[in-house]
């Protein structure tokens, strides 16, 4: 399989993008949409033999049985023993779901409600801190438990009538000094997001925070709410129970902003707007589960992934949301993917016989143009970019920026797969009054080699429907790649090794132990930091 897609990616290295375009309805043909939604992969290599090709894996992978399975609630987190199921949290119409035989949805259903009541008091300001009304939200926690709620509440801000919303994670003394510096701590209730309640660097931030609310609130556990599948572990916290919000760990933490761990996006929108949210991604699951390949928007973002990573070997992908209250989208997407599908084995443990998923990165547009852009267009690794932007924004009295700001994006695309040729290039010195060696050298560095691939999602408004739908489609995806791959996109061994060695590190810093057994770069990194720290 993966041979004969080699093969055809050999001869795409002949394809032109943009004389795919001579055949009528190319465009059309390698688009779908969904919703106010428009999936645009036409200015990639793809022809219909080799989309063909990747739609075979599809079933060639079971893709639509590994699918049910999820969404059926079987434990496909095989290496942590586990059911997968984000998309419980967001079974608004739907039934029962199982795991080991019990329906999760009445208790998700409760803690939905609890949370809601929750954010209701806090947002009308019949919950108070010891000085008034909450005006300020603080979320400490970190990886999963940070970057959706931070980028969903950045990415909604036209919605935003609740509370204001901070967000610390890095266990850099530095992040959590910034953000209570100007905080009234008896109007400020911090919620600790941790799947585990055991991370260090939430559990450090949290004691700190807390440490912050005793000075000027007699109890301040009153001023704190818990999330977390660890519920007994909040206990020790003092945070009263009813502001505790638990979910289950078939929940993976870089899929958990549908549940508790979003409980500040609901502060900040209200949870009518967070119902929109969480009915945009369902409407996304429903999708994902039951159109046939050529027309499922998970699946085909997926095979284009596919066959840009895997088969032509480019290396990174870029995501460039042209929105800037999407700038957190690409870390977000980060964690996303790369913790999910950079994964080295298959399923049964044996080496995966290709490249594991790609690095992930980008910028908002138009930001990245002035930065970063010129490698994409004229560097010498192919970077297939994911454009996406809204066709309208949330400024009405500002609609020439957004006009200007969709005309850069489609502009973007234009530019990767037309290029300019040399004797374009040469023209254009010409016009300048340039001739013979001069003309020809400057004339060189203006080519674009062009023929670059990218795809773009354009969609109606950023609104929390259509938010929840961007966010589960990503999801979709990345499962999607996961089962062609056959590895397990849901644990997350790779990062442990490293938490574990920082462990032994502290003491040693500390000079509580000594380091004798560290290799010489590490001694001489700690005895460097020492000799400043003491
Ligand atoms: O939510 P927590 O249990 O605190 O975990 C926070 C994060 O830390 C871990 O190291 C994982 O790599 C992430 O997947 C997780 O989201």
């Amino acid at each position: 399989m993966w041979q004969e897609l080699k093969g055809l990616a050999d001869e795409a290295e002949r394809v032109d993008i943009i004389d795919l375009f001579k055949t009528q309805g190319r465009a059309e043909a390698f688009s779908l949409r969904f919703d106010g939604m428009l999936f645009d992969y036409s200015k990639t290599r793809l022809t219909e033999i080799t989309r063909a090709a990747l739609v075979d894996l599809v079933a060639a992978r079971d893709v639509a049985g590994r699918r049910d399975a999820m969404f059926r609630g079987d434990p496909i987190n095989e290496t942590e023993g586990r059911a997968v199921l984000h998309t419980a949290l967001r079974n608004l119409s739907g039934g029962a779901i199982r795991v080991a035989g019990e329906d999760v949805m009445p208790e998700i259903n409760a803690t939905r409600a609890r949370m809601q009541a929750f954010c209701e008091d806090v947002r009308t300001g019949r919950f108070q801190g010891a000085g008034g009304a909450i005006t300020d939200i603080v979320n400490i926690g970190i990886g999963g438990s940070h970057l959706g709620p931070e980028m969903t509440v950045m990415a909604l801000r036209p919605y935003h009538d609740g509370p204001r919303c901070h967000f610390v994670a890095n266990v850099d003394g530095a992040d959590i000094s910034d953000c209570l510096s100007g905080l009234d701590p008896t109007r400020t209730l911090v919620i600790v997001a941790s799947k585990t309640f055991t991370t260090i660097e939430t559990m450090t931030n949290a004691a700190t925070a807390r440490a912050w609310m005793a000075r000027a609130v007699a109890d301040p556990g009153a001023q704190f709410a818990a999330v977390s599948s660890a519920v007994d572990k909040t206990a020790d916290f003092g945070i009263p129970p009813e502001q505790v919000f638990g979910f289950g760990d078939y929940v993976g933490g870089r899929y958990s902003v549908w549940g508790p761990i979003g409980l500040s996006l609901m502060m900040a929108i209200g949870a009518e707007r967070f119902t929109e949210f969480l009915a945009g991604a369902e409407s996304m699951d429903r999708h994902f589960q039951t159109a046939a390949p050529l027309e499922n928007m998970p699946v085909m973002l997926a095979l284009v992934g596919v066959w840009h990573h895997q088969v032509c070997g480019h290396g990174t992908r870029a995501v460039l949301p042209y929105d800037q209250r999407l700038a957190r989208l690409p870390t977000y997407l980060q964690q996303l993917e790369m913790e999910s599908n950079g994964k080295g084995v298959t399923m049964q443990g044996a080496p995966l016989e290709g490249p594991s998923g790609p690095v992930v990165w980008g910028e908002p547009g138009t930001n990245g143009q002035h930065a970063f852009y010129q490698l994409i267009h004229q560097g010498t690794a192919v970077i297939p970019c994911e454009f996406m932007v809204a066709a309208k924004g949330h400024e009405p009295d500002l609609a020439h920026h957004h006009q200007l700001l969709v005309a850069n994006c489609l502009a973007q695309s234009v530019a990767l797969m037309r290029g300019r040729s040399m004797d374009e290039a040469r023209a254009l010195m010409v016009e300048k009054g340039l001739k013979g060696a001069a003309l020809e050298r400057q004339a060189a560095h203006r080519v674009f080699p062009g023929n670059r691939p990218s795809t773009t999602l354009i969609y109606d408004q950023l609104t929390p429907r259509r938010l929840g739908q961007i966010i589960a489609l990503y999801e979709h995806r990345v499962f999607v790649e996961g089962v062609v791959l056959g590895i397990n996109s849901f644990d997350q061994w790779g990062v442990e090794l490293g938490k574990q060695l920082a462990v032994t590190l502290e003491p040693i810093l500390k000079g509580e132990r000594d380091g004798a057994r560290k290799d010489a770069s590490t001694r001489q990194l700690v005895a460097f930091a020492r000799g400043v720290m003491t």
